[in-house]
């Protein structure tokens, strides 16, 4: 599918310009169905991106907001990509959102999945807009080469849901939406920033087999145009 690449000045003005366009698709889907959804990752890029989103004008109140991935810790820890979003986006106009975790205090991360994947399925698919990030080792949500699960999160026929991830480099066991949940979505984005992660998408883009850099299977293979968001 086609990539369109987003080039701003730094951060501050990426930010502005991402929140722009991904409200904008938000308010799109409240005027044409009356609910809204987005999946965000986890990370230190999305910060700026997310306060800049957060005092956007919406009737946040219909807007379900979710996470692409989350370590299997609880909220409390700073490992949480909950706590991320909580401290980041469910802030000023956007504390009225819903969100929905992916982290449930099951005894095990595959039972924590399980639940994430019930509860999530309420939200209707596709997203309307999924935001990713990228390692530089070319993962992208859980999808870390070398992972436990790579080979079923990617693959097309592997339901919608979120499943387990272990991977050196992943830190802790991991709850991942699967490539089918994310690749559809109105508006699919990829954000990084600075120039170590330019050359690593130019490696992405490169040949070479996806399990190598998973992020190769947004690149290659998803349903919905790819808006990559750079700056230095
Ligand atoms: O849980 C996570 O860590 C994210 O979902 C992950 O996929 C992130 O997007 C990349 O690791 C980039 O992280 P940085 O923005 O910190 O480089």
């Amino acid at each position: 599918m086609s990539e369109t690449l987003h080039t701003y000045e730094n951060g501050a003005a990426l930010a502005a310009g991402l929140a722009d366009a991904v409200s904008a698709r938000l308010a799109a889907a409240l005027d044409a169905r009356g609910t809204a959804s987005i999946a965000v990752s986890g990370g230190a890029t999305p910060k700026a991106f997310f306060r800049a989103l957060a005092g956007r004008d919406l009737d946040w109140r219909k807007v379900t907001i979710t996470l692409v991935d989350e370590r299997f810790v609880p909220p409390e820890s700073d490992r949480s990509n909950h706590a991320l979003v909580a401290s980041n986006l469910l802030q000023d106009e956007a504390a009225a959102a819903q969100f929905v975790p992916l982290y449930h205090a099951a005894a095990t991360a595959e039972a924590a999945a399980a639940i994430a994947s019930k509860v999530t399925a309420a939200i209707a698919a596709p997203f309307d807009v999924v935001v990713l990030g990228m390692g530089t080792d070319g993962h992208t949500a859980s999808f870390f080469p070398g992972g436990t699960r790579l080979e079923e999160a990617l693959d097309p026929a592997t339901p919608r849901g979120v499943i387990t991830m272990e991977a050196d480099g992943a830190g802790e066991p991991r709850l991942t939406f699967t490539f089918s949940s994310l690749q559809d979505a109105g508006y699919l984005v990829l954000h990084i920033e600075g120039e170590g992660k330019r050359e690593v998408l130019a490696r992405a883009q490169a040949s070479g087999e996806e399990a190598e850099m998973p992020i190769r299977a947004v690149l290659r293979r998803a349903a919905s145009p790819l808006q990559i968001y750079w700056a230095p």
